[in-house]
């Protein structure tokens, strides 16, 4: 065990790109932020203050139930510290909503199976393409071999734009002009392992939860990944646009029935009003029979750099800024 310091050093601040990408979220959640922090800027605790942050949460879209809960943990913070003056408060509710993303802060493992096959869903213009190139990049750059699979059959644009990140990323893919999603995930599966590749990623076509034949697509792609090897997918990812709110949240809920998902990556985090979802998400994933989805990318721009590790301190501390 490390003994305590007798005089603990101030943490180590963030290494420069981790800085740029944290004063790029807290930007975007600014929005989202200001009308949160503005409600601290009172000398003295009020019950209006309660009532302006319970607005201010609703509006950032952490839905009503993540908006009770905070503001009944928090009272019970407030409480507990005898705490008085509106600052103090602040730092309390960023350390209630830190406690409550918490569970969602998992990383990504790869390793544990050649390949490990991950299976990429999400509806139409969620990121997840581009989020599949941003992840390929960061896997190649740590030696990873790495096989795409054009799941995405149905349109050709979405092949280019995939092949495109494979060739930025100098990774192999499996394209098929016309074929099924499921075959082409089934040939990737047997390609990465004769090839010795350490992921598989398969991208798929965008879809609505309620294109009810579309999703059972994605099951039979599911199954037939299963059919390669029986011990995949081992990830299945949703990607989800942030800005889409509360409207996020029931992709997860949909996605997560038909699919079962192992994990979530979020985007467009730059730049939203709408922020609180993950607080909805977090609060429906406690009582979720499987324990919580971590969400283990989140996107705050277009850049291979804006896609970033989730941690639910730093989301906190961006939320109220
Ligand atoms: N600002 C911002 N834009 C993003 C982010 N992630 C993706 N985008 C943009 O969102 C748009 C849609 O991204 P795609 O990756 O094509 O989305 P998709 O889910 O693959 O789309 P379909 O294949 O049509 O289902 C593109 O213009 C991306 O550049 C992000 O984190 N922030």
């Amino acid at each position: 065990m490390v003994a305590p310091s007798p005089s603990p050093e101030p943490a180590p601040a963030p290494p420069p790109e981790r800085e740029g990408w944290m004063a790029r979220l807290r930007k975007g959640l600014s929005r989202t932020g200001s009308a949160i922090a503005q409600v601290f800027t009172g000398t003295q605790l009020t019950e209006e203050m309660y009532e302006e942050l319970e607005t201010a949460l609703l509006q950032a879209d952490a839905g009503v139930k993540a908006t009770e809960f905070l503001l009944k943990d928090l009272r019970r913070r407030v409480k507990e510290a005898k705490a008085t003056d509106p600052q103090q408060v602040r730092e309390l509710l960023i350390e209630a909503i830190t406690e409550l993303l918490g569970p969602l802060e998992r990383g990504l493992v790869v390793g544990e199976y050649t390949p490990t096959v991950m299976m990429v869903v999400g509806v139409n213009g969620a990121g997840k393409t581009t989020s599949i190139g941003k992840l390929t990049h960061h896997l190649a750059a740590a030696d990873c071999r790495v096989l795409l699979a054009a799941a995405d059959t149905f349109r050709a644009a979405a092949r280019e734009q995939l092949s495109v990140w494979a060739d930025r990323n100098r990774v192999e893919i499996v394209s098929q002009e016309g074929g099924d999603p499921a075959s082409v995930s089934f040939d990737a599966v047997n390609a990465g392992r004769a090839r010795g590749c350490d992921v598989v990623i398969a991208d798929t076509a965008g879809r609505l939860p309620t294109q009810l034949h579309l999703m059972e697509e994605l099951r039979k792609v599911r199954r037939v990944i299963a059919k390669a090897d029986a011990t995949a997918p081992h990830e299945v990812l949703l990607v989800v646009d942030g800005n889409t709110g509360q409207n996020a949240l029931n992709q997860v809920k949909a996605f997560d029935e038909a699919l079962t998902l192992t994990g979530l990556v979020v985007t467009k985090l730059d730049g939203t009003a709408k922020g609180g979802v993950l607080a909805a998400i977090a609060l429906w994933s406690r009582e979720r029979q499987l324990g919580s989805i971590p969400v283990y990318f989140i996107g705050v721009g277009e850049k291979l750099e804006d896609l970033q590790t989730f941690s639910a301190r730093e989301f906190a501390k961006a939320l109220l800024s």
